[in-house]
């Protein structure tokens, strides 16, 4: 069994997991080998991460989302190097720092995931596990929030449905709320400038405990004067964290970034007990309790 830890105070090694980071692919060069639906979503995710892509696929086999993407969308195109053909040899992986192929031609991934393995670039072949270095997993994205969620390979659809489970505990700002703890985070820097050291630690225990005093609702709002009104009175003078109250009353208005959005209790039952998929399952379940009944009562 493996249980590295000391258990008297420390946690047991859980292996067989996935290392999960969020890698940094911006200007890097991705070969994407295929363009059908599973190479659509592949192109989205390495154009939300900045990366150059080179893409191999027969015009005809194109999905539309990668039609669009290659031929209209004006951002995408500068990002894409489109060529109309199938896959050509080993030739193809020259300068690629990734390789994915989404093709239905298990043999072919097979050689291109040899080659790419032989060359140590970082492979994923969407149908053959054991030839991928790393995985898609279902994917989460809220401005600068990602989440992915992956079962190691167990359980992709599984994968699909827990991400939209956990998409609709997301409150709806959370973006914007990460947005403005990161321009807060910035102006701080500026006026506490330096790495490291007592300043460092200073630095994070203040926003650690604005993070932990504001709400993801009021850290939302955030908006310039507010911000400029938290580190004067807060971080230039005692380093204490004055509330969303104080600063809202400093201003004589509440800080207004952005429309609160945040779910209270009464607006998460309204939205989790109306939604169309409540509705629905509501009213079919009605329709037979319905039907039943009145079948029994003829
Ligand atoms: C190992 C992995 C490699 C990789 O692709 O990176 C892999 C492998 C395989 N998938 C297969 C099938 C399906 N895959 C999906 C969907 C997704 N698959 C994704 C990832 C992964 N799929 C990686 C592991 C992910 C994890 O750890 O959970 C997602 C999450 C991300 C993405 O692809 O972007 C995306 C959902 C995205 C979203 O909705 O957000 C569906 C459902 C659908 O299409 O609607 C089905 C049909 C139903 C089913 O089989 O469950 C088969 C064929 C099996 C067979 O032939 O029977 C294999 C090969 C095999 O298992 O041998
Ligand atoms: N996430 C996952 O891991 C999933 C994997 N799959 C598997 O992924 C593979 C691709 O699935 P889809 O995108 O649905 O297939 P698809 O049939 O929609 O697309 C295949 C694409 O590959 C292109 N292609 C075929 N041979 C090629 C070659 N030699 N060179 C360049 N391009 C070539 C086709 O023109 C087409 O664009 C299938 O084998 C499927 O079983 C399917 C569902 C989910």
């Amino acid at each position: 069994m493996a249980d590295s830890g000391d258990s008297q105070s420390f946690p047991p090694v859980t292996p067989g997991g996935s290392l999960i980071i969020a890698w940094q692919l911006r200007d890097k060069r991705v070969l994407l080998v295929g363009g059908g639906h599973v190479a659509s979503g592949r192109l989205s995710h390495l154009l939300d991460a900045d990366a150059l892509v080179t893409l191999i696929a027969p015009k005809s086999g194109l999905h539309p989302l990668v039609l669009h993407r290659v031929f209209e969308d004006a951002y995408a195109k500068t990002r894409i190097t489109y060529l109309d053909r199938t896959f050509g040899g080993e030739q193809d992986l020259d300068g690629a720092d990734m390789v994915l192929t989404a093709i239905d031609d298990v043999e072919l991934s097979r050689s291109i995931c040899h080659m790419a393995r032989a060359r140590k670039i970082p492979v994923n072949v969407a149908d053959v596990p054991p030839e991928c270095d790393f995985y898609f997993g279902s994917m989460i994205r809220r401005g600068p929030l990602q989440v992915m969620v992956s079962t190691g390979g167990k359980g992709p659809k599984l994968a699909n449905i827990i991400r939209r489970k956990m998409e609709d505990a997301l409150p709806d700002n959370v973006g914007e709320a990460i947005e403005r703890v990161g321009e807060l985070r910035a102006e701080l820097r500026k006026r506490a400038p330096g790495v490291g050291g007592r300043l460092g630690q200073k630095r994070m225990d203040w926003m650690t405990k604005v993070c932990e005093t504001w709400s993801l609702g009021e850290l939302g709002q955030l908006d310039e004067a507010a911000m400029e009104f938290l580190l004067d009175r807060g971080w230039d003078q005692k380093a204490r964290v004055p509330s969303f109250e104080e600063v809202s009353n400093g201003l004589s208005r509440p800080p207004t970034k952005s429309p609160r959005l945040e779910f209270h209790p009464a607006e998460r039952f309204v939205s989790r007990y109306l939604s169309p998929d409540f509705c629905v399952g509501v009213g079919l379940g009605l329709l037979v309790s319905l039907s039943l009944y009145m079948h029994r009562s003829r």
